[in-house]
């Protein structure tokens, strides 16, 4: 007799919960899926109609059969969550959010997987709240501040811009041509259905240029505070990111107290996709081994 997988699905884990931090009072959507082993909250980046099912689609089933709970959190002004502007730093408004999030799911601590924007979340998490984390997996981010090899904002960033200022179907397969290493990859189904989200929530698109407008740094420098990181990390990167370049990676490698970095060559700025089988296998290993 064969055993039955259960196939983890978006709409079958789709939850929202209301949260209260600080200055935030605002419904967020997560999904939540998995055994009742430890927790890994995943943290997704900022680009136009970005989510966490659309960011971590091929690492939720690996993940949650090998029975961890997985638990995706869809950052306030992206996909089901609620609107917001951002003035200030992002990258903590995330923070305050996903401290909401464990709050109000009765979570005390739980391992964290960022991926750009969400990288940088990660950080800003860690060190606001340095007794909620286990362990943490960083990808093409974790820090903003200056590469010392590409002009920043790098062109990835530069037409993720552009895409939110004018969404439109070339506009995206312009970003995307530059986001992955091998675009064969890209399916139509793909560049639909980020077409479908950015679309669905015009809001959010305006919201993001508003907040650009009011601070063009949303994500600040943690680079002199990376050293009060104790929490054991996984950074991964992909060789040819143009959003992010590897020497972000090198730089949180140097600053943070425990950490360790895998380089994937043929691979841009989605190393979680473009690398999954891999990626998933590294990540297990590192949250199940000591
Ligand atoms: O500006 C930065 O440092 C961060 C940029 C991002 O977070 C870009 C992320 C893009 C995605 O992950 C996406 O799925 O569009």
């Amino acid at each position: 007799m064969t055993a039955t997988t259960f196939i983890h699905t978006e709409a079958s884990t789709s939850r929202f919960a209301r949260i209260k931090e600080q200055d935030l009072d605002l419904q967020v959507h997560y999904n939540d899926t998995g055994g009742d082993g430890p927790v890994v909250v995943m943290l997704h980046g900022s680009g136009p109609g970005a989510s966490g099912w659309a960011n971590f689609n091929r690492n939720v089933q690996p993940l949650a059969d090998a029975g961890l709970r997985v638990i995706l959190l869809d950052c306030p002004g992206w996909s089901k969550s609620d609107p917001i502007v951002c003035t200030g730093s992002r990258s903590d408004l995330n923070a305050r959010a996903l401290k909401g999030l464990l709050d109000a799911l009765g979570i005390e601590r739980a391992h964290l997987i960022g991926n750009s924007m969400g990288g940088h979340s990660t950080v800003a998490f860690a060190l606001s709240n340095p007794t909620r984390i286990g362990k943490l997996v960083l990808m093409g981010g974790g820090t903003g501040g200056p590469s010392q090899f590409v002009p920043m904002p790098a062109e990835g960033i530069k037409l993720l811009q552009a895409l939110y200022r004018e969404p439109t179907i070339e506009n995206l397969r312009r970003m995307m041509q530059v986001f992955v290493f091998d675009t064969s990859h890209l399916t139509e189904e793909l560049f639909q259905a980020r077409l479908d989200n950015m679309l669905s929530r015009r809001d959010h698109l305006e919201n993001f240029v508003s907040s650009l407008e009011a601070n063009p740094r949303q994500f600040p420098d943690f680079g002199p505070r990376l050293g009060e990181i104790k929490a054991p990390a996984l950074i991964i990167w992909g060789r040819d990111d143009r959003f992010v370049p590897v020497d972000i990676g090198l730089r949180l490698l140097w600053g943070m107290a425990n950490a360790e970095l895998h380089i994937f060559s043929r691979c841009g700025h989605w190393a979680q996709w473009e690398h999954a089988e891999k990626f998933n296998r590294m990540v297990l290993d590192f949250f199940t081994k000591d």
